[in-house]
């Protein structure tokens, strides 16, 4: 029995029929069973596409966090907004994977389906043929541009979907904000917007899909009609017996089916290769230059650093000068403090130093060598930074202490360095001491500072920035951890430079050198007393905060 039936009559059917869900056209026992255990064989196949495609997703996600986002310069984020990373890492991911998982094993599928059905209609009748296969073409060329519509509207979708979770983020995390100003129905209204925008788009989509089923039904219908009135000239004329048109009726409703699954997971294609450009482009970024080269390791940092005639500009606003020829240098275990208007790009330096931006014009050296030729894991390890807004991990308070740490340390250390910062004693008055979960909305400003100066202390670090360090602090905390850096300075074994930014001019009169910026420029330097004297704009600055309280 299975002699009488042609291997490509018989390689169409189990194709037809895996996809089908069994539907047989054959009573043959021999066959039915060949049938299913091809239908077997083609859903396993489906199964490891999906399973590939799930691997290949977690690879992506994992590449493109790591392998891109995390080897990125922060100019990187200054120009994308979180919101619209995290939504590429889910939503565009999984689009990704969709693209492996289904539409490629589908429209492969259906392309040998229907090159199998063409090739057995060509060989029953050209004609017939011929006007099925030009009714594919109108059918092709429909989807061809329904394909380019979807993946427009796909890459809007997820650009709007980005903007939204982008708006919702933001509100979320400003909730109090919103709340005092009561600004909740504009915070709504303008996430509104953007789901508006999807709506509109999800419908406009679905009158594409509405317009592209209703030309294939009239296209799969006109075969038929095509079919039978050709194919019935041709059965008067002779030309074709009954039974090869009942073949050919049914092979073309393969052909045009197949066609149809074509384009159905062609317009999914390119709905997923529209929502997945922004993704292959973020996983085509080169790393950046100070990750991508190995780097020099020194024997020992000194803390010796020097700018010359350094100048810089954001990337996001290339056009307005931030540092304008700085140049300046901080001795090993010298305490430094940078003070000046706001604005004035005091943590710029510090940005700079920190190796989060590189400068536009000039050079740092550290210790003699410039900052670019060192390797930034170990010129990091060594530094400890406790920024203006510093933030905590939702995480025990011993670990966002040990946060970053480079070497093993005790529960006791932990609890030395929190001592340092006069942070131990509130410590342990919280329900479960240092164990406590906290996140970023538990503690006040102060509490959150001297965590972050405990971090930077229990790292032992040659080079100390703070900036803005101790703003939230009350005047006695200050005035202990003022002492306590000093003395930390003076007491570290290996040396520490100190770098303080503070507009509390207060707290850096005793500081070694005073560098004050004015609009990008090192306008003065020297001690607090001999900037006194020199009656400029420093000696200005504390006037006009001693005026301020008195
Ligand atoms: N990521 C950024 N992208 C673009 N411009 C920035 C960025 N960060 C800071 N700037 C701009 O650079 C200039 C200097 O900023 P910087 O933070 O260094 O000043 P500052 O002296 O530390 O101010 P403050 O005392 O208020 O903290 C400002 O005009 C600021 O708007």
């Amino acid at each position: 029995m299975l002699s009488e039936i042609s291997i490509p009559h018989f390689l169409a059917a189990s194709i037809f029929s895996a996809q089908n869900g069994g539907t047989m056209f054959y009573s043959n026992a021999k066959l039915l069973v060949l049938l299913c255990l091809t239908s077997g064989i083609c859903s396993g196949l489906r199964g490891c596409c999906f399973a590939i495609a799930n691997m290949i997703l977690v690879r992506r996600m994992r590449e493109m966090l790591y392998g891109s986002l995390l080897f990125q310069d922060v100019s990187f984020f200054d120009e994308e907004t979180v919101g619209d990373l995290t939504s590429r890492l889910g939503s565009d991911c999984q689009q990704v994977s969709r693209v492996i998982g289904n539409d490629l094993n589908l429209i492969s599928r259906n392309v040998l389906q229907g090159t199998g059905a063409l090739i057995y209609l060509l060989f029953l009748s050209w004609p017939l043929a011929l006007s099925t296969v030009l009714i594919c073409s109108a059918l092709a060329t429909i989807m061809l541009v329904y394909g380019r519509y979807q993946k427009r509207a796909a890459k809007l979708t997820q650009e709007f979907t980005a903007c939204a979770n982008e708006v919702a983020q933001e509100t979320l995390s400003l909730v109090r904000t919103v709340r005092v100003y009561g600004t909740e129905n504009h915070e709504f209204r303008r996430y509104f917007t953007w789901l508006e925008k999807l709506y509109d788009i999800s419908l406009r989509q679905s009158m594409a899909y509405g317009c592209w089923s209703l030309s294939f039904n009239f296209l799969y219908h006109s075969t038929q009609v095509i079919a039978v009135l050709i194919g019935g000239i041709s059965i008067m004329s002779g030309h074709i017996t009954a039974e090869q048109l009942t073949k050919f009726i049914l092979y073309s409703e393969w052909l045009i089916l197949s066609t149809w699954w074509i384009g159905d997971n062609w317009s999914s294609l390119m709905q997923s290769v529209g929502a997945s450009e922004k993704v292959f482009k973020l996983m085509d970024l080169l790393p950046s230059r100070q990750f991508s080269s190995e780097g020099l390791k020194l024997e020992k940092l000194v803390g010796h650093i020097e700018f010359v005639n350094v100048s810089f500009s954001y990337p996001s606003r290339s056009e307005v000068p931030v540092l304008q020829g700085v140049s300046l240098s901080v001795q090993p275990n010298e305490v430094v403090a940078i003070v000046g208007l706001s604005g004035s790009g005091k943590s710029t330096i510090v940005n700079l130093l920190l190796r989060l931006y590189e400068p536009t014009n000039g050079q740092i050296l550290v210790d003699g060598v410039p900052l670019g030729e060192l390797d930034i894991k170990w010129f990091r390890e060594r530094i400890g930074f406790v920024g203006q807004e510093p933030r905590l991990f939702r995480m025990d308070i011993s670990s966002n202490i040990k946060y970053g740490c480079p070497r093993e340390v005790s529960q006791e250390e932990v609890e030395w360095a929190a001592k340092q910062a006069f942070a131990h004693e509130f410590i342990v008055s919280l329900p479960n001491g240092y164990e406590t979960l906290v996140d970023d909305a538990l503690l006040s400003g102060g509490q959150k500072q001297r965590i972050a100066i405990a971090r930077a202390i229990l790292r032992d670090p040659t080079i100390l920035i703070l900036d803005e360090a101790t703003s939230a602090l009350d005047a006695e905390s200050e005035h202990n951890v003022k002492g306590v850096i000093r003395a930390a300075q003076n007491g570290s074994k290996t040396g520490r430079t100190v770098i303080i930014i503070a507009h509390r001019l207060s707290t850096i009169q005793s500081a070694d050198r005073i560098i004050v910026m004015d609009s990008g420029r090192v306008a003065e330097v020297g001690s607090h007393k001999e900037l006194i004297q020199e009656d400029g704009l420093y000696a200005r600055l504390v006037k006009r905060q001693a005026d301020a309280f008195a």
